[in-house]
């Protein structure tokens, strides 16, 4: 998470000519901004001064002041464009930082992020960023500017005890407002809490929404969202009335400020010897109400600010998960031509019974075939999961030729065990962008592609966002290319044959047995019919492993002929 510090270091050192660029204009800007009422102040004086004002003079000055008004248009624009290319590439640049991070995350975390609630939490870190940098460019660093330019106008118009008790009183305003900001501060919490949740009720509803139009369930469906609104809605109220009270105060401070200086004016005026003339009295007037409303918004910045700060505490938990590759492990380990896979005793809590318990440790031999199948529930993707090293809690025990899995990098470790979820999932594009995720085609491939009958959707589409313009068939198919394109020493795929029409079964598993002879296959399956092809079976129930050996030595025990019962009733 970059810190404020940071982030001004970045504006410095990365992007010195933007920053000089929004500095000198914003300098220009308040420079400027000084012109018109220290000119209309002279024209004042000189109009009541002098009986026959020389026009000319008058004309200069009047040009004068339209010639300011039109460099404050140009210079305005300019201003603008500078501070958000500045501001934007900064942002830009940090959030592809963050992002890059929050997907390194461990895999675990991944099953348990609330998106919703997730994605309304990043877009709120980056905007708070966004505001803060925007808020130390156009009011911080220009209200200190305008402290000096306006503090060395008063000394030189000679009355720098207005300038004085001006800045006492804001500093006396600022206090006050810190106070309430402080008070505030729950308020704030409890409605960017609700709004994360109203995201998450949201993103859920919209998720399942064809399914409840289905159902004709809208308004069951839309109860906790709506439940979630009306929390949100209490909460804004709250907050908004709170943020009342800080407004009431901005405007006591201009008008208390602004009329005792109006005060001091025309005491002054009534004096018989004033200290100013009447023009001079309408430029102060002028420069000190700019400088006054300065100091207020200097208050508003600081409100972002908080609410910068407790956006930052929430984002930070987030990058403080742990990640999944960590420094320290061996990024590249000599194994063995055939190496073997080993898990050692352990166990996955979950509901009673538990998802997986691993009583006796267990060997995969590289050059292996291996089917996990079992009843719906039995444990088997929790199992598949963990050999895969999925499961950071069990990573210690899970070793590839006696090297544990906990001290490989993570590329070392996603290079020897490779991983397809049932569930398959794509990137939006061409089909080395969805599918392959970037990577390039290995001679197998295009074999694979036409045994699968995916010529027709690799050469002409393109996969859309969630893969909506294919079939569940067709993305299962798509979604084995990857281990098959490249292969790792040990492959596991998460039921390969679930959703492929009957006609292609046979087909698939060929080429599966075909690409990953004499390299680790471990596949959880359903498929009793193609079990008998596999060198070794587990058949697991209520998260045990029951039975483990050659599929002609199982099949003709009592136990097992229910177990395959069963599952082809699930089939
Ligand atoms: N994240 C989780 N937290 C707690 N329990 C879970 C979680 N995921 C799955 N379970 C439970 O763990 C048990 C094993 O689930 P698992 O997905 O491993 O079974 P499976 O054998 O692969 O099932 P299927 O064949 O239906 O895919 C099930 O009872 C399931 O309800």
């Amino acid at each position: 998470m970059l810190s404020i510090q940071t982030l001004i270091r970045t504006a410095c050192e990365k992007y010195t000519s933007l920053l000089i660029l929004t500095v000198a204009t914003i300098i220009a800007l308040k420079l400027i901004t000084l012109a018109p009422p220290l000119l209309l102040g002279t024209i004042i004086d000189t109009l009541q001064g002098d009986r026959n004002p020389a026009s000319s003079t008058l004309l200069a000055l009047t040009t004068g002041l339209i010639v300011a008004g039109c460099i404050h248009a140009i210079i305005t624009p300019l201003q603008l464009h500078a501070l958000s290319k500045l501001v934007q590439s900064i942002i830009m640049n940090a959030s592809i930082e963050w992002i890059t991070e929050l997907i390194g995350k461990e895999f675990s975390l991944f099953n348990s992020w609330r998106i919703g609630h997730f994605i309304k939490s990043i877009e709120r870190g980056i905007t708070a960023h966004e505001q803060l940098l925007t808020f130390i460019v156009t009011i911080a660093l220009p209200v200190l500017l305008e402290f000096i330019v306006v503090g060395g106008a008063f000394i030189y118009i000679g009355d720098s005890e207005i300038f004085l008790s001006m800045t006492a009183f804001g500093i006396i305003y600022l206090a006050v407002t810190h106070q309430i900001i402080k008070w505030r501060r729950r308020h704030i919490d409890a409605v960017n809490e609700q709004e994360d949740e109203l995201s998450a009720h949201l993103y859920n509803t919209l998720n399942a929404g064809k399914t409840i139009k289905l159902e004709s369930a809208i308004p069951t469906a839309l109860h906790p969202l709506n439940a979630a609104f009306g929390r949100y809605a209490d909460a804004a109220v709250t907050t908004a009335s709170s943020g009342g009270l800080l407004s009431a105060a901005k405007i006591l401070f201009v008008s208390l400020s602004t009329g005792g200086l109006l005060y001091w004016g025309v005491l002054d005026q009534l004096s018989g010897h004033p200290s100013i003339s009447v023009g001079q009295l309408v430029a102060i007037f002028s420069i000190a109400g700019s400088y006054l409303l300065s100091i207020s918004t200097l208050t508003e910045g600081y409100r972002v600010l908080d609410q910068f700060l407790a956006d930052q505490r929430q984002f930070q938990g987030l990058l403080s998960l742990p990640d999944f590759d960590r420094s320290n492990r061996l990024a590249w380990v000599d194994f063995q031509r055939s190496s073997v896979l080993e898990l050692g005793p352990c166990e996955v809590a979950g509901t009673e019974p538990l998802r997986l318990s691993i009583k006796r440790p267990l060997a995969f031999v590289q050059g292996q075939s291996v089917a996990v199948t079992g009843p719906s529930g039995a444990g088997k993707t929790t199992f598949l999961e963990v050999l895969a090293g999925l499961d950071a809690s069990k990573r210690d025990q899970l070793s590839i030729d006696s090297v544990p899995v906990s001290l490989l990098s993570g590329q070392a470790h996603l290079d020897a065990l490779r991983y397809c979820p049932q569930q398959p999932r794509f990137l939006e594009g061409s089909f080395e962008q969805s599918v392959l995720f970037g990577g390039s085609a290995s001679p197998i491939l295009s074999r694979a592609i036409r045994q699968l009958e995916l010529d027709e959707i690799v050469t002409t589409r393109q996969v859309s966002e969630n893969a909506s313009n294919i079939s569940g068939g067709e993305a299962k198919r798509l979604s084995l290319l990857r281990l098959i394109n490249k292969p790792g020493k040990f492959n596991m795929f998460d039921e390969p044959s679930a959703s492929i029409e009957p006609r292609l079964t046979t087909p698939l598993w060929d080429l599966l047995f075909d690409v990953f002879a004499g390299q680790g296959l471990i596949c959880v399956t359903h498929d009793v019919d193609h079990l008998h092809r596999f060198d070794r079976v587990i058949v697991m129930h209520d998260g045990a492993i029951v039975e483990d050996g050659p599929w002609r030595d199982l099949i003709d025990r009592p136990a097992i002929r229910l177990l395959v019962d069963e599952i082809r009733m699930q089939n």
